[in-house]
């Protein structure tokens, strides 16, 4: 007689997708295998669409290749990046659930100090489901968390706390540098476990990393673009901290949170420091502009969806960043389509989210 079964449905097995953007492998998967099984996992493959990807068994999943991706969105698959893991966009397009989780195909479960593997996924649906506090610092860091709370001056009237829009993880063993810090600290490795969630304050920008991250689509999914930075384009690797600073700009306006901490896992692959130099060259440069325009940035009471917020920053980045580079003219536009599609997959009204 088959034994009952033993598995536990997992929170959110319905209502979340996990998106892994590949021009690799799958194998990593198996590391994951314990956590994700039970998810529905959306593949997007980069690269060659002739080639093959093998998912492993057992897996719930769809993959599209560039292929899928020119039939699915025709001419506006321009939107979507070629040779960058900013193709993931596609995925947390075309997905119906409520939240997204996203991992790299280089990172693995990750053990805490005392041994035991980190459910990643787990952590972030934790971080989701429970309030940030972007208007007042916690000093013992997540309230909500089981042992902590509030600490003695606190205001009562904002321990409510906000919904909580993103939550971004953090990597042990290779740490997501950028070139030149790759190139100065080549054997340099992340060890340092910090057993902290802490929510990033209102007005203050992060450097959002795609490797480890959580969202929730329904309040911030139309700003979770990682924009166009593939193949000949005259800046790459910066697809994330695009995505991060528009995303936290209309977090901010709207009134949701950006949590950042655990959950860890395990980064096991250093990309290529001196191809990362070449494709990250002008945006080391660009970024000493970028930051101020997005600090700058004063998003109108008339933006009350995420929808309508992304919009008004894409005329904000066409008429103050264009001239920087006329790249961030075609960024612009590509915002406007993106935003476009996003509309025709995701009707509003359909689970978009009002001003929260
Ligand atoms: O042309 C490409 C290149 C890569 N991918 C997939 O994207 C994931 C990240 O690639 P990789 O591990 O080689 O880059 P890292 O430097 O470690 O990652 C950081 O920088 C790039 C991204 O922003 C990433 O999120 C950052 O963590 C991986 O799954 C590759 O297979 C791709 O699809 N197309
Ligand atoms: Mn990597």
């Amino acid at each position: 007689m088959a034994e009952p079964s033993t598995k536990v449905t997992p929170l959110l097995k319905d209502e979340l997708d996990i998106v892994i953007p590949t021009i690799r492998t799958l194998d990593f998967l198996e590391s994951w295998r314990p956590f994700f099984e039970q998810y529905h996992l959306i593949i997007v493959q980069d690269g060659d669409p002739s080639k093959t990807i093998e998912v492993p068994k057992g897996f719930d999943y769809e993959l599209y290749n560039r292929n899928d991706i020119n039939r699915i969105l025709g001419p506006r698959a321009s939107c979507i990046s070629y040779k960058d893991s900013a193709c993931r966009s596609f995925a947390f397009l075309i997905s119906k659930k409520k939240y997204i989780f996203t991992i790299d195909d280089d990172c693995f479960v990750a053990k805490d100090p005392s041994g035991k593997d980190i459910n990643a996924l787990q952590q972030h649906i934790e971080n989701l489901l429970t309030p940030s506090t972007p208007f007042f610092f916690n000093t013992l860091y997540d309230p909500y968390r089981e042992g902590a709370d509030f600490v003695r001056g606190y205001p009562f009237s904002l321990r409510e706390g906000v919904p909580t829009a993103v939550s971004h993880g953090l990597w042990l063993n290779i740490p997501d540098y950028d070139a030149p810090t790759q190139l100065v600290k080549p054997t340099e490795r992340n060890t340092r476990y910090v057993d902290a969630v802490l929510t990033i304050p209102k007005g203050t920008l992060y450097p959002m990393c795609g490797m480890n991250l959580a969202f929730n689509r329904e309040l911030i999914g139309p700003a979770m673009y990682f924009g166009l930075f593939g193949e000949g384009q005259p800046i790459q690797r910066y697809d994330d901290m695009w995505a991060g600073w528009c995303s936290k700009v209309v977090c901010d306006h709207l009134g949701l949170g950006v949590k950042t901490g655990l959950p860890y896992l395990w980064h096991s692959k250093a990309s290529n420091p001196f191809s990362n130099l070449k494709k990250e060259y002008n945006g080391l440069f660009w970024q000493e502009e970028l930051i101020p325009f997005f600090q700058s940035v004063v998003l109108s009471k008339e933006s009350t969806t995420p929808q309508k917020c992304y919009i008004e920053l894409s005329k904000l980045v066409k008429d103050k960043l264009s001239k920087l580079d006329p790249f961030f003219n075609m960024l612009a536009d590509a915002m406007v389509t993106w935003i476009e599609v996003w509309e025709e997959f995701n009707p509003s009204g359909e689970n978009s989210a009002a001003n929260p």
